[in-house]
């Protein structure tokens, strides 16, 4: 069972603008309400791929009740704490420009926090479980080290700044910052290949099994202690990002989950990331197939050069 963790859910109201101009009135030119969040982004992909997943989090009131329903529709089994704040409203403009404006989201009350734990603590050891994205802002500054520190399952974890670099300690099966949250969480500029590979290895050295460094349009880069591999994007029409990050880890939860093979893992991922890139909403089964034969993976760096 892949069980994901999205303490903060949101609805993603994806606004089209033409041409955005700020201090002016603006009119759509289309929108859509999506049920988002890492986490439940990560377990809508697994399910489209027919892995077992379940979702779980907070959710309150009527954007809480819009998620559940979505989900529900798509058959994407859920074990969300009931809050009664409700769940905030993420805004993605899409202009000559994407903007994002994500909010803080709800309060959580400590019993609510405790719930969850006591959740998590019934996954077993061959489950792995997906911690992903913020927390909302009164949750406990160390909340997802106190998660982690209650697991016995293997885990993946996708947030950013000192969540990541406190739980990297903890031996994660996968981190997948992106090239600016790597450079974010070493609090360095990032400005050449060298220095990727540099900040990607030490993913590795300060706990991680496995890292990926994904870069958009231009692919990703898998660190193991086997080597560094490189892995291609294919070419297309980006229709909507939002969600590739989550559609990546998704992929390579779901094959690693049934493989243990980190490359067969990656390539999943990369083709997931892609496609959900090229779609407005997250990318179909069909589309992710599509896709896989169009991924290159090459060994970048071997095992002794490291
Ligand atoms: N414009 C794009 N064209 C092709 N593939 C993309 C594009 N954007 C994202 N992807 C794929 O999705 C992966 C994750 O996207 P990225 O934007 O790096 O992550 P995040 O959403 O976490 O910031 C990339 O490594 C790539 O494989
Ligand atoms: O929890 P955060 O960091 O505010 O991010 C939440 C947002 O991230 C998303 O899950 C998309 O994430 P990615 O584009 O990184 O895959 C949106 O659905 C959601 O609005």
């Amino acid at each position: 069972m892949i069980y994901t963790v999205t303490l903060n859910p949101s609805i993603d109201y994806i606004i089209g603008v033409d041409n955005l101009s700020m201090g002016t009135l603006n009119r759509f030119e289309s929108s859509e309400m999506l049920p988002g969040g890492k986490g439940i982004n990560v377990s809508r992909i697994l399910k489209r791929l027919n892995h077992e997943t379940i979702a779980l989090g907070f959710l309150g009131g009527f954007t809480g009740a819009f998620i559940e329903d979505s989900l529900a529709r798509e058959s994407v089994a859920t074990k969300f704490i009931k809050i009664s704040e409700p769940t905030r409203i993420n805004v993605k403009i899409k202009s000559n420009v994407e903007t994002e404006l994500n909010g803080n989201g709800p309060h959580i009350t400590t019993q609510a926090s405790d719930q969850l734990i006591d959740t998590l603590r019934t996954a077993h050891q061959e489950d792995i479980v997906i911690l992903s994205g913020s927390k909302a802002a009164n949750l406990p500054e160390n909340y997802y080290q106190e998660i982690i520190e209650n697991l016995t399952s293997e885990f993946i974890i996708d947030t950013t700044g000192k969540e990541l670099r406190q739980a990297l300690a903890y031996k994660p099966l996968l981190v997948k910052p992106n090239h600016h949250e790597l450079a974010d969480l070493f609090e360095v500029t990032i400005s050449s290949e060298a220095e990727l590979m540099t900040y990607g290895k030490k993913l590795l050295t300060k706990g991680a099994q496995y890292a990926i460094i994904s870069m958009a349009e231009k692919g990703a880069l898998l660190f193991t202690q086997d080597g560094v591999y490189q892995g291609s994007a294919p070419k297309g029409q980006v229709q909507n990002s939002v969600g590739a990050g989550d559609s990546m880890i998704a992929g390579f939860a779901g094959t690693y989950a049934e493989t243990a093979d980190a490359i067969a893992a990656f390539r999943m991922g990369l083709a997931c990331g892609s496609a959900t890139a090229f779609e407005k909403d997250l990318a179909t089964a069909e589309q992710i197939k599509k896709l896989l034969p169009e991924i290159t993976i090459t060994k970048v760096i071997r095992s002794e050069e490291k």
